[in-house]
């Protein structure tokens, strides 16, 4: 980019960077080689024409909208796919690039399903001999799937799915039925009109009894016409808060038979007589849940990446006010409410990748024990998965929500790509496991750790703080130890509370589940305060382990979010820490003036933080946030690409406007 057309103001931000941005950035990919193949990906798509629109899709009908998505999804797929087989590996199927690339066209892809569910069901739940007939297929999309879980009256609550599927020795089928208007699978993605297959969980019945829920494989349209199967009813849900080209579908069966080869078989199986095999652990079942909760940590980081990317250039290049009579107006970014709004979504983007990084990394490595038959590690792994896709979806939310707020009237603006951004990030609070929900999944393990702590039993890593926290309250250091030391403190306190409250409420004569609903609010609050120690202890201890190895400004740069992130979640947090642990009013004090500090040592590097992340403007897709800061030209130009501007005056004029006006002056 020729520096030339670059906004003055984003120029005198880029000179004052006083870290390698090339360093940060290889950082942030994992490595230089990682950073070239992403750009690589990037650079092959960024070129395609195909993929770009010359009507914003804002403009598009609802049914256009799809159209077109579906046309960039199979050109964008085609290149990926290419890509992939090229360089004989999986690289293009990381989550990290997928999202990068998935970005590059704005509205979401109707293959998102497939891509990400359909397929890694199929690696986690069939068996060899399954994969080894479905896998090229999904791979090479001659078949397009989607992960079809969710009916019309239940989500969260996977026991009470109303879907059957029950085995007909006879014919050696499954009969799929949905027997109630409730029971019509409602949501999953691609679903309306891309995916000619699903997998379907549904309620198992063989010899006449219910073995629970259990994924199949469907074939639901004809591979040439496309026309839904007989007895399969299948449409799309409409319109949505966002996602609206995601083909969100429902589906209804009327005694629908496959064959019963089409029952993923690698953890439990029907024998062709009926006769049923156990799965080792019927949570398997939830595995791609699992993978896709743990995925979405590192998404919630990149979003915030986006969004605050935008945020913090828009606030270079957008002056207002005057403080001080006869100058100049500031910039925003000047203003320290404005740090306070977007350095912390800096420092979350990093805290998130860190430990999104760490929990995949947890994640393979537990999956890879379970297929060795290794059940013991997988309940921390289900109560760290669901605590911090909770978190890091909601704290992303509430990020990009403040991204745009910072922006002011400007982020209101479609053009500024935040609703779209708030659109997907908001979707992910509710699926994969709704918040609260997951939440109360990780406080079943908390209390359960904290009853083990009581009875001296040998504690699993990431509650093993519970033990030391029974016998004294910390003391309070005011080091990013020390606040670590105290959120931990907090986690133990909430801990203890809500297990005593159970127990009370039990000793009172309720029953554990009615005592378990009266302190679900205490439970919530321990799972989020045992979220956040995992997430600052993670983000700490892994920027001093790599900062010995790297620039000694990119290590200072890296030390002074991390250490922003625990303080600013000590300040908002403090009144739990008095509660927990031996914090005082006057370690308050001195962490709100280093607070204070922290923003302006950030402040002149904001610019380069953000540009660190290395989003392309394809990828940002903003008036606000591109890299040459050409704000307002760049809104003018986007508004002139209204259909209305088409025209000098529109007929509605003439039809309403006029004909309304005469009328009112008789
Ligand atoms: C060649 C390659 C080419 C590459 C080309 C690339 C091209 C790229 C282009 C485009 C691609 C686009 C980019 C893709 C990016 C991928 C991102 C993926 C995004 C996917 C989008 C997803 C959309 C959303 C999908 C969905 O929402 S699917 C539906 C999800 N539904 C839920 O999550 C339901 C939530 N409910 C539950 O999980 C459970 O019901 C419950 C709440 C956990 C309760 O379950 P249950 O009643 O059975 O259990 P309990 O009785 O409560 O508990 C019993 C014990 O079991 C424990 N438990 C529960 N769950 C688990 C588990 N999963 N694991 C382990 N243990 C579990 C529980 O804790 C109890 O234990 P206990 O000891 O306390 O008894
Ligand atoms: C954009 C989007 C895409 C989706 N894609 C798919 C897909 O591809 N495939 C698919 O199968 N599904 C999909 N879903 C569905 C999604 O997984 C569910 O909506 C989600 O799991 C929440 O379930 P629910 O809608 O039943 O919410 P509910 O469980 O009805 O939640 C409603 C409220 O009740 C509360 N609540 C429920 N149970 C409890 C409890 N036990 N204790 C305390 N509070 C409780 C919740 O906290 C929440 O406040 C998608 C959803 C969205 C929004």
């Amino acid at each position: 980019m020729s520096e030339a057309k670059v906004n003055g103001d984003l120029l005198r931000e880029r000179e004052k960077c006083n870290f390698d941005l090339k360093e940060l950035t290889h950082f942030i990919d994992g490595g230089e080689e990682a950073t070239r193949n992403r750009r690589e990906v990037e650079e092959m798509v960024i070129h395609v024409k195909e993929i770009q629109d010359e009507v914003p899709e804002e403009y598009l009908s609802h049914k256009e909208q799809y159209e077109n998505a579906v046309r960039k999804a199979c050109v964008l797929i085609d290149i990926l796919k290419e890509h992939a087989l090229r360089h004989s590996s999986f690289d293009a199927y990381k989550p990290t690039n997928m999202y990068r690339v998935q970005s590059m066209v704005k509205q979401v892809s109707p293959f998102i399903l497939h891509m990400g569910m359909f397929v890694p069901t199929i690696f986690g739940q069939a068996s060899a001999d399954q994969q080894a007939e479905w896998l090229p297929k999904a791979l090479s999309l001659q078949i397009i799937g989607t992960y079809a879980q969710t009916e019309l009256g239940h989500g969260t609550f996977l026991r009470g799915l109303e879907t059957t599927a029950t085995y007909d020795p006879t014919t050696e089928e499954f009969v799929l039925h949905s027997p109630t208007l409730t029971s019509y699978k409602w949501w999953p993605g691609g679903l309306g009109h891309t995916a000619n297959h699903c997998i379907v969980v549904a309620q198992l019945y063989s010899k006449g009894v219910c073995h629970g829920i259990h994924p199949f494989l469907v074939q639901i349209r004809d591979s040439e016409t496309h026309m839904p199967k007989p007895g399969i009813k299948v449409g799309e849900i409409g319109p949505k808060l966002g996602f609206q080209t995601a083909n969100n579908g429902f589906l209804g069966f009327d005694h629908f038979r496959i064959p019963r080869q089409n029952m993923f078989m690698k953890n439990a199986q029907v024998l062709k007589d009926g006769t049923y095999v156990k799965s080792k652990s019927t949570k398997l079942t939830y595995g791609t849940m699992m993978l896709i909760r743990v995925m979405i940590v590192s998404d919630a980081a990149y979003e915030i990446s986006r969004a605050v990317t935008i945020a913090t250039r828009y606030s270079a290049v957008r002056h207002q006010s005057q403080p001080k009579p006869g100058q100049p107006e500031p910039q925003i970014l000047d203003y320290v409410t404005q740090q306070h709004k977007l350095f912390i979504g800096i420092a979350t983007s990093h805290a998130l990748r860190i430990t999104g990084s760490w929990l995949w990394e947890t994640y393979s490595k537990v999956t890879h024990d379970l297929d060795a038959g290794k059940l013991d590690q997988l309940p921390e792994l289900h109560a760290l998965a669901c605590c911090l896709k909770a978190i890091s979806s909601r704290d992303a939310s509430a990020i990009v929500e403040q991204c745009r707020l910072a922006c002011g009237g400007h982020g209101y603006m479609a053009s500024s790509n935040f609703p779209t951004i708030y659109g997907s990030i908001t979707a992910t609070v509710t699926y994969e496991g709704e918040f609260t929900v997951l939440l109360l999944q990780t406080a079943r393990y908390l209390l359960k750790a904290w009853k083990s702590a009581l009875e001296g039993k040998v504690m699993t890593p990431t509650v093993a703080f519970m033990v030391n926290y029974q016998k004294t309250k910390p003391l309070w250091k005011n080091t990013p130890e020390g606040i670590i030391s105290g959120f931990k403190a907090v986690a133990a306190g909430k801990s203890k509370e809500a297990y005593d409250a159970v127990i009370s409420y039990e000793n009172n004569g309720k029953d554990y589940e009615d005592a378990w609903n009266l302190a679900s609010v205490q439970l919530v609050n321990a799972s989020e305060a045992y979220c956040r120690a995992i997430i600052c202890e993670m983000f700490w201890s892994e920027v001093q382990r790599h900062s010995v190895t790297m620039s000694r400004n990119v290590a200072a740069v890296l030390q002074q979010l991390a250490e922003l992130y625990l303080i600013y979640w000590t300040l908002e947090k403090s009144g739990d820490l008095f509660e927990y642990s031996c914090v005082s009013k006057e370690d308050l004090a001195v962490l709100r003036r280093r607070y204070g500090e922290l923003l302006a040592l950030i402040r002149p590097n904001a610019v380069a933080l953000v540009d660190a992340f290395d989003l392309r403007d394809e990828i940002l897709q903003s008036t606000l946030g591109s890299y040459d800061g050409r704000v307002y030209e760049r809104l003018m130009e986007e508004a002139l690409k209204s259909p209305l501007n088409k025209e000098p005056v529109n007929q509605s004029f003439h039809k309403y406007l006029k004909p309304f006006m005469q009328k009112s002056k008789l």
